[in-house]
């Protein structure tokens, strides 16, 4: 399995899920990018992919591709890390009757769906796909976000993948009013699920959230809470990741 964070905080707080030895992470680097495996159950590797959709495809696809050439593909590829959550009852917030996605929580995604990926237009915006282009989501494998969901409280919803940090009250508004099944924002889960489809490998999106999705308030970001949320739940995720078959849908 590989896990693409998109920062060295994010990577070694997946890595605490998995501590001391036999587990302890070695290290190898592939066209420059830092590799950690993890010798466990299932093997894993972790990469700092880099910020935003752009750098994660790419690192992403290095890493595939080095393991796919070396005759040992990855099973599985899950982008994890902090990612915004819209709450209930706030600007943008969840359906009435759906808890949301607050600070603290899990959130495991059944849709990963790049939300500024199309085109601006007088009656709003166009997605690519509308224009006659690629894709705009990726679904990981239902019955696997459903057991990881059961298994470590995570909220299961779409994940919003954009370049731009939402920022105003406006903006997380209008991603609900296009996005209604949104639970949270990230930048990197598109990019890391496209180069995962180009290698027909399945993809996952797990996102501790540190920050209600909404005007911008730096001090309300709890990026400890989110990281340590993160480590929790890869604690539990990984009997599941052990008995899933990759053949399932
Ligand atoms: O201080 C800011 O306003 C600011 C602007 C751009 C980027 C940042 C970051 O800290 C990097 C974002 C990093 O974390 C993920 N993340 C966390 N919360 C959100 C969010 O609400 N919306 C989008 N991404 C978020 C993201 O995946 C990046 O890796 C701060």
């Amino acid at each position: 399995m590989l896990v693409a964070t998109a920062v060295p905080v994010e990577r070694d707080a997946v890595a605490r899920a998995f501590p001391g030895p036999p587990a302890e992470p070695t290290v190898h680097r592939v066209a420059g990018l830092v590799v950690h495996r993890v010798d466990g159950s299932p093997l894993l590797d972790l990469i700092a992919a880099g910020v935003g959709p752009a750098l994660a495809a790419a690192s992403t696809a290095t890493a595939l591709t080095a393991a796919a050439l070396a005759g040992t593909p990855y099973d599985l590829v899950v982008s994890a890390g902090i990612g915004g959550g819209f709450p209930p009852g706030a600007p943008g917030s969840a359906p009435v009757g759906s808890t949301g996605a607050p600070v603290g929580s899990l959130v495991v995604a059944d849709e990963i769906t790049a939300a500024d990926l199309g085109a601006e237009t007088a009656e709003g915006f166009v997605p690519v796909t509308e224009l006659g282009f690629g894709t705009v989501t990726h679904r990981p494998p239902e019955a696997l976000v459903r057991a990881i969901a059961d298994a470590t409280g995570a909220t299961a919803g779409a994940v919003l993948t954009g370049s731009t940090v939402t920022g105003t009250a406006a903006r997380a508004e209008a991603l609900r009013a296009r996005h209604p099944r949104a639970l949270a924002e990230a930048m990197e889960g598109f990019g890391v699920a496209e180069a995962a489809a180009a290698h027909g490998v399945p993809v996952l999106e797990i996102r501790a959230v540190s920050n209600p999705v909404g005007p911008r308030d730096r001090a309300a970001w709890r990026i400890d809470d989110a990281l340590a949320a993160l480590t929790e739940g890869f604690g539990k995720l990984t009997p599941v990741l052990r008995s899933w078959n990759p053949h399932e849908p």
